[in-house]
């Protein structure tokens, strides 16, 4: 797959043919050089190209230029991917362990590798000519040892990234050994980078593997790039093209490999990403096509087909009423949201979702994971991923048309708050709370720094948080995560917005925290008659605090309809059997027993 995006790719097609090619070149040297690349003819000697039997005529020795050159070509691949071999080896390994149990292995591995890397390579290998002798095989194996510190730092970094990934500790606590553990997950995420910087570090190779024999520190025996670029070098005045093949190989196999090496960082870079943001051209035709293939997506019978999957959707009340009261916030009309995908494409994962939310209600969006509940909240927010792509659709605030950006930005924050899933990632480690609450309230209320204070420290208290001066005064790593999540919620609420967007605001919480948040949410909603759009998958949230519900499936919205009929009389098929499903073993507050 890697290797056929690779070739997709224009630069990386042309860098590793050529450097196929090349390679190949060099294999054939032992079955195919025409002769003996160290066999001397006194009538060869400096013949120019073309002369009958030697393509590339001799050189002032009277050798085959073109056997010299296919020999040189194999001994100095062959030397750098030794080179390489003993860089990978000991840098990946010592990266690997250091990075994955850390501690006093760290330290020592870190210690080595700061001073290896100290060290003047050229110079020493320079140095190291008169103890190993003229090898260079032996030299590059040495460089490999110089080299491989690079190495050791990358992996060891990324290992720190990868150790504290919530799958590493599911598999140690599945049983794993550290070993499978590094090889079957740790070693799979560093790879990509690892490839990448072989192909930088294997063209410094060949760089330094020719410097070297041109200053004749090589083996004189063997033919090399280097060595015959140093002999054609002093005998540039009779035969000025015995200089040009050495250095045109070099030259073509460094450029390829940093060609190759770039090509791939951008297909590994998009792998990993998915696809990357289209040029707007692409955006613009990718809209085309998808009217095109959709019919017109403002109709509710497009969104239907899109959406059916044995689904019945927007006659069972999915659809909003075209008559749109004057009571309706915030509307979104038959939103389209879609992603390229790495063939160029484009996946759809919103498919014509409407819904309305009238003042100081609170509407819940709820659906099983993947449905487009977020993609939804996020594009209303104006924060969808860069790579995401609005096909179509309509969505309003207040009458105010949110897809224009400089609407979006006055009344994002100040009209309309958001509380995030995640209160501890959200919060910025090296900023106060109280820093981070006023300097977003500042942003939209013209108040002074004091004033802020006054009112945030008050808030901090409205939302439940015993020490309210502390906590302004604390940094987020000293605070619990219900108070990071109460933070955020007085954060949004703070400049007295008419619609707050909750994303599965209990989710990281634990369960007792989590029904002080709702309750916390519902009484604000109440306090100041906000209206809130609340995210969540779960039937439990909806029935403590909602008073509407939009089902979502597969990005479609299936059935809307206030909460308790939902939960007695839900009319689709699909909402009872989700009912069921995230029912089942969970402690629900039935909606009509909730506290107000
Ligand atoms: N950056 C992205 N690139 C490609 N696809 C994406 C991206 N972000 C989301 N999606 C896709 O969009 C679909 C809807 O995702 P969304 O996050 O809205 O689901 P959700 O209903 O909120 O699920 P969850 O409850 O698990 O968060 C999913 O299929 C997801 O794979």
């Amino acid at each position: 797959m890697t290797v056929k995006r690779l070739l997709r790719n224009p630069l990386g097609l042309v860098g590793s043919v050529a450097l196929l090619l090349i390679v190949l070149f060099g294999l054939c040297s032992s079955f195919l050089a025409p002769h003996d690349p160290n066999e001397a003819r006194l009538e060869l000697t400096n013949a120019p190209p073309m002369t009958s039997g030697y393509l590339l005529g001799g050189d002032q020795s009277g050798r085959d230029v073109l056997s010299r050159l296919m020999h040189a070509t194999l001994g100095t691949l062959t030397a750098s991917s030794v080179m390489l071999l003993v860089a990978l080896v000991l840098g990946v390994t010592s990266g690997l362990a250091a990075g994955y149990f850390g501690g006093r292995l760290d330290t020592v591995a870190s210690w080595v590798s700061n001073t290896v890397m100290a060290l003047p390579g050229l110079v020493l290998l320079i140095a190291l000519y008169s103890v190993i002798g003229p090898s260079t095989l032996t030299s590059m194996a040495v460089f490999g040892v110089l080299i491989a510190p690079s190495y050791h730092r990358l992996v060891r970094t990324l290992v720190l990234g990868v150790r504290r990934e919530l799958y590493v500790d599911a598999a140690k606590v599945a049983g794993l050994t550290d070993a499978r553990i590094i090889f079957r997950h740790v070693l799979r995420a560093v790879r990509a980078p690892v490839v990448v910087q072989s192909s930088f570090v294997l063209s410094a190779g060949i760089a330094i593997q020719a410097g070297l024999e041109f200053l004749g520190l090589g083996d004189p025996t063997a033919p090399s790039w280097g060595g015959m670029l140093q002999d054609a070098f002093n005998n540039i005045y009779v035969a000025r093209l015995n200089v040009l093949w050495p250095a045109l190989l070099i030259t073509a196999t460094t450029l390829c490999l940093v060609l190759v090496g770039n090509a791939l960082r951008d297909v590994l870079q998009t792998a990993h990403t998915q696809a990357r943001p289209l040029h707007p051209k692409a955006v613009a035709r990718l809209r085309a096509d998808h009217r095109l293939s959709a019919g017109s997506i403002e109709s509710e019978a497009a969104v239907r087909s899109i959406a059916s999957d044995s689904v019945s959707t927007a006659a069972s009340g999915s659809a909003v009423s075209d008559s749109v009261s004057t009571d309706v916030l915030l509307s979104v009309r038959d939103l389209v949201i879609g992603y390229p995908t790495t063939d160029a494409r484009l996946k759809t994962v919103v498919h014509g979702v409407s819904l309305e939310l009238r003042r100081g209600e609170v509407l819940g969006l709820v659906g099983e994971s993947g449905s487009g509940k977020s993609q939804t909240a996020f594009s209303v927010l104006g924060i969808l991923p860069r790579q995401a792509v609005v096909l179509g659709g309509a969505v309003t605030f207040d009458g105010l048309d949110l897809r224009d950006g400089k609407v979006l930005r006055e009344v994002r924050g100040k009209r309309i708050g958001y509380v995030p899933q995640e209160p501890m990632s959200n919060l910025d480690p090296s900023f106060t709370v109280g820093a981070q609450l006023s300097h977003g309230l500042r942003a939209v209320k013209d108040i002074s720094r004091a004033q802020a204070r006054r009112e945030l420290t008050e808030l901090l208290g409205r939302v439940g948080i015993k020490d309210p001066r502390r906590t302004f005064d604390a940094y987020p790593h000293q605070i619990s995560g219900g108070m990071a999540q109460r933070v955020l919620i007085a954060g949004a609420v703070a400049a007295e917005p008419d619609l707050i967007i909750a994303d599965e605001p209990t989710t990281a919480l634990d369960v007792t925290v989590q029904a002080e948040v709702l309750d916390l949410i519902r009484a604000l909603q109440q306090e100041r008659g906000m209206a809130v759009l609340l995210v969540t998958h779960n039937f439990g949230v909806v029935a403590d605090i909602c008073d509407r519900v939009s089902v979502m499936r597969q990005g479609a919205v299936v059935e809307t309809n206030d909460t308790e009929s939902l939960f007695h009389a839900p009319r689709e098929a699909y909402t009872r059997t989700l009912l069921d499903s995230m029912l089942d073993g969970s402690v629900v507050r039935e909606p009509w027993t909730r506290s107000a």
